[in-house]
C-alpha cells in the first residue's frame, strides 16, 4: 500500500480485513474475511454460536497472530506493527475481565496503569469512565456486589479508560436480562456520540444488532455472507421477495446462510462456552 492510500484509510477505515483465515487444527474458524469498518460508526459482527466472530475480532486484537491475509486497524498492519494496533483499541471479552475483590473504582485503575495512563491524569480519567457508564456513584463499592450488567459496564469503563480510536466488545449483553442489555447499548451510544470512537461489537442477538448497529455483517461458517445497513438488508430481502412481507434481520440471516444454518446455534462445544460465560458474567 502507497502512503498516500495508508493516509486516506488511516482517516476514514477504523477497520480493514481482506482474505483473513484462521485455523484451530483442522476447524477453519475464519475462511477468507473481508471486511471493512468505517471510522466513527458503531459495526456489528453478527452471527450463531461458532460462526467465527470472537476469533475474527481476536486477530484484530493481534490476540491471535495473523497468519494469512491482512488486518489493518487505522491503517496500521496487525501482522507487523501489534503494538501499534494494540495502543488504538480497547477490548471487552467475552470471558470476565472484572476482579470481584476490588471496588469499581479499583477495578479501572488497575487498568489504567496497565494502559500507561498518565499517573497525574489517572484519577480523573477513572472517575470520568465510571461516570461514562453511569457508575459513579457505586464506584467505590465491591464489584462483588455489583449486578451482572453493572459489571459488564464496569467492563465497558475498564476498556474506555485508555481513551482508545476503536472499541471492541464481544457479546457485550450476553446472559443480561432486557434491562440491562438496554442499558449497555445505552451507554455504548452515548461513550460513542460523546468521543466519536469506533465501536466494533459481537452478537448473535440479531434484534439488538438492528436497532443500534449503523451497518452489520452477518457471518456463517467462518465467512461474511453479507454487509450493509439493517435497512438495506432487509429492504434488499424484501425487494427479493416481494410478496409485501417486512422481513427482520433474522430473516436476511436465514436467506443468506441458506439450508447450512444450524437450528441448534452452533455446536455443543459453542453453546457450552458461551453458558459458561454466561453464568460468571451474570
Ligand atoms: N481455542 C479453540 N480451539 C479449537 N477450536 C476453537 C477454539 N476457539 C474456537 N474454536 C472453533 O472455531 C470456530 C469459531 O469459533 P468462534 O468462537 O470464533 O465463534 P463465535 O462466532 O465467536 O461463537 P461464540 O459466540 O460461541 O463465541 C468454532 O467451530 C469453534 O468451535
Amino acid at each position: 500500500m502507497s502512503d498516500t492510500t495508508d493516509r486516506q484509510e488511516a482517516v476514514s477505515c477504523a477497520v480493514v480485513c481482506e482474505g483473513l483465515c484462521y485455523s484451530f487444527g483442522e476447524t477453519r474458524a475464519v475462511d477468507e474475511l473481508d471486511l471493512s469498518v468505517e471510522a466513527g460508526e458503531i459495526f456489528g459482527l453478527l452471527g450463531p454460536n461458532g460462526a467465527g466472530k470472537t476469533t475474527a475480532i481476536r486477530c484484530v486484537t493481534t490476540l491471535l497472530p495473523v497468519r494469512a491475509g491482512m488486518v489493518r486497524v487505522f491503517g496500521r498492519d496487525a501482522a507487523t506493527d501489534p503494538m501499534a494496533v494494540r495502543r488504538l483499541l480497547g477490548y471487552v471479552p467475552q470471558q470476565l475481565s472484572a476482579d470481584a475483590r476490588l471496588t469499581g473504582r479499583e477495578n479501572v485503575s488497575l487498568f489504567a496503569r496497565v494502559f500507561d495512563v498518565p499517573r497525574r491524569e489517572r484519577a480523573a480519567r477513572v472517575a470520568q469512565a465510571l461516570e461514562a457508564v453511569g457508575l459513579a456513584d457505586v464506584a467505590d463499592r465491591m464489584a462483588a456486589t455489583f449486578s451482572g450488567g453493572m459489571i459488564r459496564r464496569l467492563e465497558l469503563a475498564q476498556a474506555l479508560v485508555s481513551a482508545p480510536r476503536l472499541l471492541m466488545l464481544d457479546e457485550p449483553t450476553i446472559g443480561l436480562d432486557p434491562i440491562a442489555r438496554t442499558s449497555v447499548w445505552e451507554h455504548i451510544q452515548a461513550v460513542r456520540a460523546a468521543t466519536g470512537m469506533t465501536v466494533l461489537v459481537t452478537t448473535h442477538y440479531m434484534d439488538e444488532a438492528d436497532q443500534y448497529c449503523d451497518r452489520v455483517a452477518l457471518m456463517h461458517q467462518g465467512r461474511v455472507r453479507a454487509i450493509g445497513t439493517p435497512e438495506q438488508l432487509t429492504r434488499d430481502l424484501r425487494d427479493r421477495r416481494g410478496d409485501g412481507s417486512a422481513p427482520t434481520l433474522e430473516d436476511v440471516f436465514r436467506d443468506v446462510a441458506g439450508s447450512g444454518l444450524d437450528e441448534e446455534g452452533g455446536e455443543f462445544r459453542d453453546v457450552r462456552r458461551t453458558r459458561n460465560t454466561a453464568t460468571r458474567v451474570g
